[in-house]
């Protein structure tokens, strides 16, 4: 173990009082494992241990929390200088953990911080929006002013991933499809959108398949839009047989725009994005990421 390469873990504050955990990083520790533990508190602090790591010149960090601390972490990694940006690791800590699911990372504490520390680095594609906010696994649209706000805290603390669905029919009758134009590489669409997902992963709002094709390491988004009257069972029909459905719209680019007249709010891994015109592009290989040699999101 004593040549693991060395690391610096990101742990989302929310999870700082795990026992096992500590246990697990002590046990790394008497092995030989070189390996640093930031705590964050608040957005932003991700970053600033992003950059200390690379100064510290450590070889991966490790994002320990939900999705949105991969995509903190992430989206800090790939605007570090240079050759030496340190790998990624993922240890599922967060509620729904769509992106470490769907990509197969264990999600057995032990076998997770292994694969975390010194499991195969693979180059792999992130997302920008506006030139300037990313994502690495989802961004969902819709209209209504709270279909797409966050899982209150609370919820998700008592219920874990069954809150997103909970959440998810409670927020139902704010669903309301509205007018939008879509353009992408050799796409183009205009029409009633329910809800719009456009990936580099697949999943999102806790084991919602949205973009089942999806590969992270493609170069290419993955649009899925569900279009219709807003009426509810549509969209229950359209969620659980999506090749019979008459409701979806899917594509792929390198890029898409999508305007419209009224505000559409965005969710980018987790959290809110509002404004009329989008324009999301992918960055291919734009980090590297330790993920299981038989992950589902590589082609
Ligand atoms: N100490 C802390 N307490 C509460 N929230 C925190 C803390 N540190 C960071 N955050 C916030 O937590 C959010 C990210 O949480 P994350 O997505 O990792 O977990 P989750 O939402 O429970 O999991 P998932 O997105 O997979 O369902 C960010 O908005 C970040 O600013
Ligand atoms: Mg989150």
């Amino acid at each position: 173990m004593t040549n693991f390469p060395a690391s610096l873990l990101i742990l989302n504050g929310k999870n700082a009082g795990d026992e096992l955990l500590r246990e697990a990083i002590y046990m790394l520790r008497n092995e030989g494992v070189l390996i640093h533990v930031r705590v964050t508190w608040e957005k932003g602090d991700a970053e600033r241990y992003v950059e200390e790591a690379w100064r510290l010149g450590v070889e991966t960090v490790i994002a320990g929390g939900g999705d949105g601390t991969i995509n903190e972490v992430s989206t800090a990694l790939i605007q570090l200088p240079g050759e030496n940006v340190p790998v990624m690791g993922i240890l599922p800590l967060g509620t729904a953990n769509d992106f470490a699911t769907s990509a197969g990372v264990p999600d057995t504490l032990d076998k997770a911080l292994k694969l975390a520390i010194a499991g195969n680095a693979v180059a792999v594609d992130i997302a920008r929006v506006n030139n300037k906010t990313c994502f690495i696994n989802m961004a969902t649209g819709g209209f209504g002013p709270r279909i797409t706000s966050e899982t209150p805290e609370k919820l998700k603390a008592a219920l874990g991933g069954v809150s997103y669905l909970i959440h998810g029919l409670m927020r139902m009758d704010t669903l309301r499809p509205d007018r939008c134009e879509i353009r992408g590489e050799n796409f183009h669409w205009q029409g009633d959108a329910l809800v719009i997902g456009i990936g580099n992963g697949r999943q999102a709002g806790g084991g919602q398949q949205l973009c089942p094709d999806a590969l992270i390491n493609d170069g290419l988004l993955h649009l899925r839009v569900f279009t219709g009257d807003g009426l509810l069972p549509a969209i229950f029909t359209t969620l659980t047989q999506p090749e019979d459905s008459p409701n979806i719209i899917d594509g792929t680019s390198s890029w898409f725009e999508v305007s419209a007249p009224h505000e559409i709010t965005f969710n980018l891994d987790g959290e809110p994005l509002r404004g009329q015109s989008f324009r999301i592009e992918i960055l291919p290989n734009a980090l590297r990421c330790r993920l299981p040699p038989d992950c589902p999101l590589l082609r």
